[in-house]
Parts: C-alpha cells; sequence; structure tokens
C-alpha cells in the first residue's frame, strides 16, 4: 500500500459561546482537514487545529508545511507510521497539529485497512468516554449561568478558566458551585495567568468550594514552581502547556512537577507520540487527560478514541466541537449523550466526510 495524495482544504467553524482564557481572548477558530488517499483505494482524514500560543503554528504554516513533506509522504507505505513520524520530525520541528493530522490520517488508514475502529485498535480499553465542559472567563453571573445550562445538558465535571483575576475566580467558583450543587465535579484551567504564591492562596480558598484539580497554574517552563506547588495544594495538579512530548513527560515524572499530564493531540504532534507521552507518565504512576484546542468532530472522534483505548487515560476535555456549530460535510465517529462520548464500531476514525 503507498500514499498517493495528501489534499486539505480550510474548515472555518462558527463559535457558539465566547470563550475567554488567560492567553486569549476569543480568537477566531479554523482548521485545516486532510485527506491522504492510497493506491488502495482507502483513504484516511485528519485535522490540524493550531494555536500558535502553544502549537507555535497557525494555519497558513501548516498549508506550508503540507506542501513542502508532501512530496516525502507520496509513495511511503501509510501503515509505517513510526516512520513516517521520523520523515516528519527530521524534515521540520514543531508544526505538531500539522503532523497531528498526517497521524490522524495513517491511523484512520490503519483501521480501514484492518477493519478495526480506532479505540480498539489502540487498545479498546473502552468503547466511551467521559468529557468535561469548559466554561471560559466571564463575569461570575454568567459563568454560573452557563455551568447550570451544562449541568442541565448532563454534564458531571465543568472546568472553569481562571487565571486573570484572583478575585474575579473566587468570585465565580461560589457562584458556580451554587448553581450546580455538590455533587458535580470542578476542575480549573489558570491557562498560565497566576504565580505560585497565588496558585497556593487560590487553591486553599477553593478547598471551601470542594473544587478537584487545577491545570497549568504557572508559565509553562516553571517545572520547579509546579513541584513547590505540587508539594503544598491538596488538590490534583495538572500539566498542560508545560508537556507537549515524550522528553517533557520524562521531565515532568523526573521532577515529581505533576499528578496528570494534558496530552493534547495537537500538540504532541498526533496519537503516535500521545501513545509513548501516556507510556512514560503511566510508568510513573501519572495519571493522563486527553484534552483539545478548537478541534472539530475529526480531530475529536481521534482524541476520544484514544481516550477510550486506555486505561491510564482517566480524565477527558473533548467539548470543543460543542462550542461550534457542527460541519454540515462532516458526521460520524462518535455519538454522545449527556456527558459520555461513544464511539463508533466503524473502521478507523469511522467519519463520514464530503470532502
Ligand atoms: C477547549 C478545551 N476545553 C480547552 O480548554 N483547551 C485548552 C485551551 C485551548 C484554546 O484556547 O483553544 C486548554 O488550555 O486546555
Ligand atoms: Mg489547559
Amino acid at each position: 500500500m503507498i500514499i498517493t495524495d495528501l489534499k486539505w482544504r480550510e474548515m472555518e467553524p462558527v463559535s457558539k459561546v465566547k470563550f475567554k482564557i488567560a492567553l486569549r481572548e476569543n480568537a477566531k477558530t479554523s482548521s485545516l482537514l486532510l485527506k491522504i488517499e492510497t493506491d488502495e483505494g482507502i483513504s484516511g482524514y485528519g485535522e490540524a487545529s493550531p494555536f500558535e500560543p502553544v502549537t507555535g503554528d497557525n494555519i497558513e504554516d501548516i498549508k506550508a508545511f503540507f506542501e513542502k513533506i508532501k512530496p516525502e509522504l507520496i509513495g511511503k507505505n501509510p501503515l509505517a507510521i513510526e516512520k513516517i513520524h521520523r520523515i516528519m520530525n527530521r524534515f521540520i520541528v514543531g508544526k505538531t497539529a500539522g503532523k497531528a493530522a498526517i497521524d490522524f490520517a495513517l491511523y484512520d488508514i490503519l483501521g480501514k485497512k484492518t477493519g478495526m475502529p480506532l479505540y480498539m485498535l489502540l487498545g479498546g480499553n473502552s468503547n466511551t468516554v467521559q468529557s468535561d465542559m469548559t466554561i471560559g472567563i466571564d463575569t461570575p453571573d454568567e459563568m454560573a449561568k452557563l455551568a447550570k445550562k451544562y449541568v442541565n445538558e448532563g454534564f458531571n465535571i465543568l472546568k472553569i478558566k481562571v487565571g486573570l483575576n484572583y478575585e474575579e475566580d473566587l468570585e465565580a467558583i461560589r457562584k458556580i458551585r451554587e448553581a450546580v450543587g455538590d455533587k458535580i465535579s470542578i476542575r480549573l484551567d489558570a491557562n498560565q495567568g497566576y504565580d505560585k504564591k497565588q496558585t497556593i492562596n487560590v487553591m486553599r480558598e477553593m478547598e471551601k468550594y470542594s473544587v478537584e484539580e487545577i491545570e497549568q497554574p504557572i508559565p509553562c517552563w516553571d517545572f520547579d514552581g509546579m513541584k513547590f506547588i505540587k508539594d503544598r495544594i491538596t488538590q490534583e495538579l495538572m500539566m498542560d502547556e508545560s508537556v507537549h512530548s515524550p522528553n517533557d513527560a520524562h521531565r515532568a515524572v523526573k521532577e515529581e512537577a505533576c499528578d496528570v499530564i494534558n496530552i493534547k493531540l495537537m500538540k504532541a504532534g498526533g496519537i503516535f507520540p500521545a501513545l509513548q507521552i501516556n507510556a512514560v507518565a503511566q510508568a510513573a504512576g501519572i495519571k493522563c487527560m486527553i484534552g483539545c484546542m478548537s478541534e472539530t468532530r475529526v480531530g475529536i472522534a481521534a482524541g476520544a478514541a484514544l481516550a477510550a483505548a486506555k486505561k491510564n487515560i482517566v480524565y477527558a476535555d473533548l467539548d470543543s466541537y460543542r462550542m461550534i456549530e457542527e460541519l454540515e460535510y462532516v458526521s460520524g465517529g462518535y455519538t454522545q449523550e449527556g456527558d459520555i462520548i461513544t464511539l463508533t464500531e466503524k473502521p478507523g476514525l469511522g467519519l463520514e466526510i464530503d470532502f
């Protein structure tokens, strides 16, 4: 089997909700849909959803990357996934969102060739995933209103964005807890917006509201600071922007810098390196989450398949596709009832795409 062509098109999903985080205000979301064709008539699909402050690339960079890597990939066996990652990594550093799109398409082809759904191919621990729903920074009243709405839609875990204003964050969490009651899990994501002392103070206050976890409270380079925080708070501490690669995960483990790692396929460069991050974490007793950037159904299908497949991946933040209008030319992959995503039994990613 050989790759015969790479084709891509821009997707411009329309946001349904305001989404402000400590790293950015409501940037326009856009993604690239990738199709890899083979000589056996099997095609695989992938998505690149870059976010420059984290993945270091944007849509134009990724289009240029696809253009340049295309001649290197045509004629190669799409099932040789490790080899293709080696080719991509020798070709260019970074461009992880673009590499993720290629990786998803290769796994989609592998699934279609073997007749297996991706979640099964990757380990098959389960065919379902429970996802949280994320609330962007807004006034405490608006955040509490949205929290109530998501709980009414069946979500049991809320991820609340904080990190811009310590006082307002406390007020928002107080109002959210009051609005949703005691049974809902509340986790925070500060997207690097706090410093060490603020984080420790905030998390001590958060004990009153039974907040379970905080994600990436301080700048991504500060592993020492994360260890300092971890030793002083009672809740779980998650790394997100600090961990892109298996090497970063290894450093996090060695330095005992976190309890949980948020693996995002766009940061890691796809499922193949994400599996390595999870293995490093698992060997050290660190749990993982599969998160997302602004992926549509295509990228979320890949993330959900991986999250379902692996026992060590205990959390999922696979909500971006619910924050945008669904695209009429993409369907399948999974269904969602309340907060439970159920993977399709169709081979590969199991998506139906009118490319
Ligand atoms: C959308 C998802 N729930 C999320 O919060 N992802 C990121 C932020 C990505 C973005 O702004 O596009 C995260 O930091 O976990
Ligand atoms: Mg995060």
